[in-house]
């Protein structure tokens, strides 16, 4: 699902560079990433969604190569393969929470907007709690809710990778756990893979693999090499 070797990527206006020597997930695993903030995981995940290019190396994300695409080719790639979850939600607020749900479908090339996507949004909306709150804007949202928007909108479209940067970090204990079962069975039921950044090691235990960013990642500065250790973890 995941192949990406020799990846680089640096900001044009900023000093951070990522690099990852290996990266590969199977389709249908269950994968956490934790390390500390600020060391590149949300870039990660921007790469992986195509939402940002490599500068060097390759990268295969659900059978496409990401590196050899257009703008264009990687909108629709995200599109029809890509379910996001953004830290920060990234609603659009002139959007009432029902439209926020099928934004993807007024963006996303080659997908069409039917009676079947809206049913599934509603379905999602009442899966997650938040079908009483669909007229509402997300200003007139908690925190908690408009992060059940978001991942309400990262699985209407039935993707084959779901990239979740903190998914559930605004949802109390109960609603967290309630938030990632339904994120698990809808992944199960779809066959899809789930990529999660996560500071919540108490969700660890419910996927099949951790990620320790900090050794999947290596520094160009030679100072940060030696200190950052190279390879996969195990
Ligand atoms: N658009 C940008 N331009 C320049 N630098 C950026 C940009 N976005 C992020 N950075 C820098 O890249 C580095 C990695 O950021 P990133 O958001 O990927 O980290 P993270 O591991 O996801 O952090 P957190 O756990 O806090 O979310 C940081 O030093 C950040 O300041």
């Amino acid at each position: 699902m995941i192949d990406a070797r020799d990846l680089s990527f640096a900001y044009p206006r900023g000093g951070f560079t990522l690099q990852v020597p290996e990266l590969q997930v199977a389709g249908g695993e269950r994968v956490a990433v934790i390390g500390p903030s600020g060391t590149g995981k949300t870039t990660l995940l921007n790469l992986l969604a195509g939402l940002a290019v490599p500068d060097g190396g390759r990268l295969t994300v659900a059978g496409t190569d990401l590196a050899g695409q257009s703008d264009g080719q990687r909108r629709a790639f995200r599109a029809r393969r890509i379910g996001f979850i953004f830290q920060n939600f990234a609603l659009v607020d002139y959007l009432d929470a029902f439209e926020n749900i099928l934004y993807p479908y007024r963006v996303g090339v080659g997908l069409k907007l039917d009676a079947a996507a809206r049913d599934r949004a509603r379905l999602l909306a009442e899966a997650c709690g938040i079908a009483d709150r669909l007229k509402n804007h997300p200003n007139a949202l908690s925190g908690g809710e408009q992060q059940r928007v978001a991942i309400c909108r990262a699985l209407v479209t039935r993707p084959a990778l779901i990239l979740a940067d903190e998914a559930t970090g605004n949802l109390d204990p109960e609603t967290k756990e309630a938030i990632l079962d339904l994120l698990f069975d809808r992944a199960a039921e779809m066959q899809a893979t789930v990529l999660a950044v996560t500071h919540d090691h108490g969700l660890l235990p419910r996927f099949d693999r951790v990620i320790d960013f900090a050794a999947l990642r290596q520094r160009t500065a030679p100072e940060a090499q030696s200190v950052v250790p190279e390879g996969r973890p195990a």
